[in-house]
């Protein structure tokens, strides 16, 4: 029923109107799934590879679509990955790419779920599948890899911990995101946006820190819940020649170590992502041993959704908590591998968008599929309310 029997494979513009992979896949009995690949710009080296999307699509359409067309299944996704894995045969995507791969993977289960005539979040997660839905991390303020001129840290996340659905933490980021504004306005900071939506003030990152804690607390009071905020450091882009370079200042691992820990106690942070390089699994042990009962400190750059890194980190005591983010590993198997790994270890899972975006709407499914606590995918911004909205949806039909 849901054998693959065309592939069909386009280049669209993703949100920084860049070109991206886009793929469609249809089952011989009529089921359609179409996906589009992410891309990030603060990338980790260990991420799989994003080739170009021309190169991407033609390697693809040479060696992986004659191994799923009339081979593969729609509804067994990890035949469709293994297929995927077969055909580029190389650990990181370097031969068709990790955009067509990943765009290839989500599409299939898209085309699965349409012939299975179920939503992809029940696909993906099965009829039982827990009943919890992921609070938003929605970025308010940024800078780094994702605005010129802003701030040092990349993201500035607002948490809306406390919120009784997730359609009411949905509009409560949306809220400290309008908030911001206001305070922006009202200090006569101009400001812009960055890549994903978020003001990116060419402020010093202390100041973001007092807007953030102005705009959550003024929120959290006026719609009755708790909102806190978190941080994506995104370090490793700071990190060179063994130290931390911020426009002020440099900071030693220890003294990274140092400031990120008095951050997570003055700001009461609920999340820290990538507060150290992405190769210091020491560094991040080090931290998770001083703050990880008071907040998660999260790998993205660090763990790439990558088992086997995810494995030293769990083995080291590194990181409380795991980006997954599908395109840095190619396939929603290996996605999905990492968040059991990561669960069955006491670690949470946050799915993530990337900075480069389009309106797929993949990752609010994964999120509820997989019962993660977290989705990190904005606040404002078409691609970015894609999938808020989706979550919403999802939210309604699954009552
Ligand atoms: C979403 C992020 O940015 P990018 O997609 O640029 O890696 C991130 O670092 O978590
Ligand atoms: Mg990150």
């Amino acid at each position: 029923m849901t054998q693959i029997a065309e592939i069909r494979l386009r280049r669209v513009l993703d949100s920084r109107a860049n070109g991206t992979v886009e793929a469609d896949v249809l089952t011989e009995s009529g089921g359609f799934g179409r996906a589009a690949a992410p891309s990030g710009a603060s990338t980790g080296e260990h991420e799989a590879i994003e080739l170009a999307p021309e190169e991407a699509i033609a390697a693809a359409r040479d060696r992986a679509v004659p191994r799923l067309v009339g081979e593969a299944y729609a509804g067994d996704q990890r035949g469709v990955d293994r297929a995927l894995h077969a055909a580029d045969g190389t650990d990181d995507f370097s031969e068709i790419g990790a955009n067509s791969a990943v765009a290839i993977s989500m599409a299939a289960a898209k085309a699965g779920a349409d012939m299975l005539g179920a939503p992809l979040y029940q696909h993906l997660g099965g009829a039982f599948r827990g009943e919890n839905f992921p609070v938003p991390l929605g970025n308010v303020i940024g800078g780094g890899e994702h605005a010129a001129d802003a701030t040092d840290i990349q993201e500035f996340l607002s948490a809306p911990v406390g919120a009784p659905s997730v359609t009411d933490a949905v509009f409560a980021n949306a809220a400290v995101h309008a908030e911001v504004g206001d305070v922006l306005a009202e200090r006569g900071i101009p400001a812009g946006k960055g890549d994903e939506g978020a003001w990116a003030p060419s402020v010093e990152d202390e100041v973001a820190f007092e807007i953030m804690a102005e705009a959550t607390e003024t929120m959290s009071d006026d719609v009755g819940f708790e909102i806190g905020f978190g941080l994506d450091v995104a370090a490793a882009e700071m990190f060179e020649d063994g130290e931390y370079q911020y426009s002020d200042r440099t900071r030693s691992t220890d003294e990274q170590v140092e400031y990120v820990a008095d951050l997570v106690r003055e700001y009461d942070l609920v999340y820290v992502e990538d507060p150290l390089d992405e190769n210091d699994f020491e560094g991040f042990a080090e931290l998770t041993d001083r703050v990880g009962e008071e907040t998660l400190i999260c790998g993205d750059d660090l763990f790439v959704t990558n088992t086997e890194r995810l494995q030293r980190g769990i083995e080291q005591g590194s990181a409380n908590s795991i980006l997954i983010k599908p395109n840095q590993i190619g396939t929603l198997t290996d996605a999905f591998d990492a968040v059991e790994l990561a669960g069955r270890n006491g670690l949470d899972a946050v799915i993530s968008h990337r900075s480069g975006e389009t309106e797929d709407t993949t990752i609010a499914h994964l999120a509820v599929a997989t019962d993660a606590p977290f989705i990190k995918t904005g606040a404002a911004g078409g691609e970015r309310t894609a999938k808020l909205n989706e979550l919403i949806r999802i939210a309604e039909d699954a009552l």
